[in-house]
């Protein structure tokens, strides 16, 4: 029988995307909420329980109470697309790549925490570089970033796209995040191996999907001897052999003129560049992404297919 999947929040955006991703899917059997009683709790409820694997696709405060809902009940497979429990000891962080261990780890566990769109590609950039000794303790770590205005759901969307919305944003591109308190940081800090929490500035445009995650670094306040070639070398060695994650050669990146947010929209893949200029004292790592791709649904339906095949 094949198993049953169900995704709670089936009818948002990240929610939406994963649906998308499943259709014609014949592997798997998903149970479905019609839109009208999508938060009915007693439908929800039987919904839930009656699933292999349930994929929450709510507000952290709803995603706490469904996980609630199935507490007692062993039979059911947990991944949560919320903040809720990304640095929960007792859940797996979803990012299989981030090192050689997390994929056998997401495909043993109940419960899994799908990351975070941005810190998906800080943890990308950094991870590597910690776990290699190249970041040095203490660094002053800071992260850059734009969004697709998808990543702030239904409300922003509808905020983005409808000029007669009472709280319509006419900007074009606008930064967030001002008091530096964002709901991201502890998760980049923990899986990200930081001992120093970074500074987080994230922005949006006015692009419905695609995302940017700078890290720029002073190589001469990093392990020494760092060099762009050597911090390229050690993430393309991290991720040799990985086909969703990958890191451009240089001699591709350093022919770019510029980096396309949106290049990567609709795909679940990302990207990882190393620029600068080979003997300077300064590099930007980047990661290129879609928020709702390898940043949400795409990492979702990639978590449910390995625990599916465990
Ligand atoms: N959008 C993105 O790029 C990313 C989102 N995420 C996370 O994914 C989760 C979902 O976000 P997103 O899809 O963007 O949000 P949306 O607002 O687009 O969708 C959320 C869905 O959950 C429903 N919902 C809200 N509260 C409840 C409740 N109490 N009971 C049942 N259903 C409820 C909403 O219904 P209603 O229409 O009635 O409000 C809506 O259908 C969030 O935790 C978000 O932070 C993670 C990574 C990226
Ligand atoms: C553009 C925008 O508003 N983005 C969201 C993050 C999207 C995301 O990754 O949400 P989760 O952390 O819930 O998974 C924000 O900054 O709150």
């Amino acid at each position: 029988m094949a198993p049953k999947i169900f995704i709670d929040g089936e009818h948002g955006t990240t929610g939406l995307q994963i649906r998308t991703r499943m259709a014609g899917r014949r592997d798997v059997e998903l149970l479905s909420i019609p839109e009208a009683e999508r938060r009915n709790a007693a439908m929800r409820e039987d919904m839930l329980n009656g699933a292999d694997i349930a994929i929450l696709c709510l507000p952290d405060d709803a995603s706490k109470e469904a996980v609630q809902m199935v507490s007692g009940n062993n039979n059911v497979r947990v991944i949560d697309t919320s903040t809720a429990f990304r640095v929960n000891p007792g859940w797996a962080y979803g990012f299989a790549e981030m090192d050689g261990a997390q994929a056998d780890r997401i495909k043993a566990a109940r419960f899994v925490a799908n990351p975070g769109c941005y810190p998906t590609g800080a943890i990308g950039l950094i991870r590597p570089l910690r776990a290699a000794g190249i970041l040095s303790d203490g660094y002053p770590v800071t992260v850059n970033a734009v969004s697709g205005y998808t990543g702030g759901g239904k409300q922003m969307i509808a905020q983005m796209e409808n000029p007669g919305h009472p709280d319509a944003i006419t900007a074009p591109h606008f930064l967030y995040g001002l008091p530096l308190i964002h709901k991201h940081v502890p998760e980049m800090t923990v899986h990200g191996l930081l001992d120093r929490a970074p500074i987080f500035s994230p922005s949006v445009g006015k692009f419905a999907q695609g995302m940017i995650v700078q890290v720029p670094l002073h190589l001469g306040d990093l392990a020494e001897g760092t060099t762009m070639e050597s911090i390229h070398a050690a993430l393309a060695a991290h991720y040799a052999g990985q086909d969703i994650v990958t890191v451009v050669p240089l001699a591709e990146s350093k022919a770019l003129p510029r980096v396309n947010a949106v290049e990567l929209e609709g795909k679940d893949t990302m990207k990882l560049f190393v620029f600068g200029t080979s003997g300077a004292s300064q590099v930007n790592l980047v990661a290129l992404l879609d928020n709702l791709g390898k940043g949400a649904s795409g990492a979702a339906v990639q978590n449910m297919d390995l625990m599916l095949a465990s």
